[in-house]
């Protein structure tokens, strides 16, 4: 489903940050990425998805045998790449649902389907938020105004399993994930995950791996994955830190 073949990238003023990166990920595989600080793994997750800020310099990302390098972001997200936010804008007006209503009849429309029928929409948005255990209310509230750290994490899970694409990546580097927020991540992808789609998670907590079984893990340091293996080099890495991989 994707193929990452040498890809180095900068930023902007020029600074390379990552310098190499040879990835590949199949259909129904969770892939999970560990590292340093700084290292690029938000980076990697943001190129991917063509966040703007960056460029790639050389090498190139097939998504579906296809080379993405060049595509505008929105172009990534309607051919099936969820990246979720560290920081989820507020939008001020705009519901919950009306916010992913108009995400999904956008990406439905650049892919020649009709909107979504108000039947199905609702059931859908039913269907998704019982299982999240999200209330009829915080739908109607504006997304993500004054939401908690975990209601914005629910919010998320919620629109990627609204969605539903081929590619999730969720960063979760950063986020200050408490126990509830991390059994909602949990929780959210062991329910999306099945044999047609695949998830990249990019995480420092070794604990989230326990709930959610990756089929790889990588350690992302200074721009390279300098090792890969399964969900033991996870907690062989809880135990002895980075540094024995470093030198
Ligand atoms: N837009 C940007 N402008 C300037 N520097 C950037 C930018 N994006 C990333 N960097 C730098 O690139 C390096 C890698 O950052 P990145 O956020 O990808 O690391 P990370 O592995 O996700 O780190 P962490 O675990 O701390 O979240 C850092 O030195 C960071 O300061």
């Amino acid at each position: 489903m994707l193929n990452i073949n040498n890809l180095h990238a900068k930023i902007e003023d020029g600074v390379e940050i990552l310098k190499g990166i040879n990835l590949q990920i199949n259909p129904g595989e969770v892939h999970a990425i560990m590292g340093p600080n700084g290292a690029g793994k938000s980076t990697l997750s943001s190129v991917i998805a063509g966040k703007e800020d960056y460029e790639v310099t050389e090498g190139e990302i097939l998504f579906e045998g296809e080379n993405i390098s060049e595509d505008a972001p929105e172009e990534r997200a309607h051919k099936g790449i969820f990246l979720s936010f560290q920081y989820p804008v507020e939008i001020p007006g705009v519901s919950v649902t009306n916010f992913i209503k108009a995400a999904l009849n956008e990406t439905r429309k650049a892919n020649g389907l009709e909107e979504m029928p108000a039947k199905e929409m609702l059931a859908l948005i039913r269907e998704n938020s019982e299982k999240l255990g999200i209330k009829r209310d915080f739908l109607s509230r504006s997304l993500n105004e004054g939401f908690s750290g975990g209601e914005k994490k629910r919010n998320e899970i919620f629109q990627m399993m609204m969605l539903n694409p081929k590619l999730a990546i969720l960063d979760e580097t950063d986020s200050g994930l408490d126990i509830d927020a991390l059994r909602i991540v949990a929780d959210g992808v062991n329910s999306f995950r099945n044999e047609g789609n695949a998830v990249l998670l990019i995480t420092h907590y070794q604990r989230l791996l326990d709930y959610i079984q990756p089929d790889f893990v990588h350690v992302l340091a200074d721009g390279k994955i300098i090792k890969t293996g399964d969900k033991n080099l996870a907690l062989e890495l809880e135990e002895k830190g980075y540094d024995w991989l470093l030198n």
